[in-house]
């Protein structure tokens, strides 16, 4: 193998619950000489010399001072997802280091995956599902009701590739969509989904039966779901989070699905994830949450390793770095 060819990468997680699987090991192994967190550790200077990349696999690494001082010749950092904000861009980009992530892939199942979790929310799918295969149950229940989604509005906090894409399949679904975003997105946009500008997020809350947020976690937006905004909405309402857990304050969020003050919610992403065992979360029934799932499809995890390895390979040879993001 030629270490011109193959560059030396570092990645964050092989194997274990959180990191590529064996089949895509095989893969990035065709292209890259894949360094595990272990063999990093244990190996000091001479293999640091020769990283010149980082394969981010999961939220968890800490790309920090030390690390990237420890690595000279790094020239490139590959995110799988669209979220970045467990790094520091700032901080990676004053080692003349780029980052990359795979915003195009990840669109498509996050998007399908928000609209699952809406009609799932709505119609109580899983609460449907474990009263069918319950031991306990002799008949189905009449009064067992959900919510209409057809007609019914959605509004999107967060109208970016992710959240356009949100409101696409809900035109399908005959709903009126509102959408708060920092900026407006234009005419022809807004009349090809039929989506209806909120420049003030409040007036979103207060008219939406399904609130779906899709925004990147910054300064700005963390906790931008609070108490207040939770008591802008319908008591009627249900909160969909397809992004970051800590755009919502989750204290505020139990308090109001304990006390009728939003209907439910539906949560692809906590804080932190998994939630401790005890968490109050996890004791409400009102509450639908899986693990962080939005680009969990083996074909698209597949694309995002694809598009790691192509922004890899671009970056060591000095060439133009495919989804480039710049701080
Ligand atoms: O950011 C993303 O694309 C997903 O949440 C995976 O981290």
């Amino acid at each position: 193998m030629e270490e011109q060819d193959h560059p030396y990468t570092l990645v964050t997680a092989i194997g274990g619950a959180d990191g590529v699987y064996e089949d895509h090991v095989e893969f990035l192994q065709k292209n890259l000489k894949l360094i595990t967190m272990k063999e990093f550790l244990e190996n000091k200077r001479d293999l640091h010399l020769k990283i010149k990349a980082i394969f981010v696999w999961s939220l968890k690494p800490v790309i920090n001072r030390e690390l990237l001082q420890s690595l000279p010749n790094l020239k490139v950092i590959a995110n799988s997802g669209v979220g970045i904000d467990h790094l520091d861009l700032r901080l990676i980009s004053s080692f003349g280091v780029k980052v990359a992530n795979t915003p195009f892939a990840v669109s498509n199942p996050t998007a399908d995956l928000g609209i699952g979790l809406m009609l799932a929310s709505a119609r109580r799918i899983i609460e449907g599902h474990q009263m069918a295969v319950s031991p306990d149950t002799k008949h189905f229940s009449a009064a067992w009701l959900g919510e209409d989604v057809t007609g019914a509005t959605l509004g999107i906090i967060g109208m970016g590739t992710i959240g356009y894409k949100i409101a696409q399949r809900a035109k399908a679904f005959e709903m009126n969509i509102l959408y708060h975003n920092r900026n407006r997105r234009n005419g022809a946009e807004e009349q090809a989904v039929g989506a209806v500008y909120c420049e003030k997020m409040e007036d979103l809350l207060r008219q939406s039966d399904f609130v779906m947020l899709a925004v990147n976690l910054t300064p700005q937006t963390c906790k931008l779901i609070g108490k207040k905004e939770l008591e802008l909405m319908k008591p009627t309402a249900i909160l969909i989070n397809i992004c970051r857990g800590q755009v919502i304050d989750q204290d505020a969020l139990v308090n109001a699905l304990q006390n009728g003050i939003i209907k439910s919610a539906a949560l692809d992403v906590t804080y932190p994830e998994p939630l401790p065992r005890d968490h109050a979360l996890l004791q409400l029934e009102n509450v639908i949450i899986t693990p962080h799932i939005g680009s969990a499809t083996s074909k698209i995890r597949r694309l995002m390793m694809k598009n790691m390895v192509e922004s890899i390979l671009a970056g060591v040879r000095g060439l133009p770095v495919p989804n480039e993001v710049h701080g």
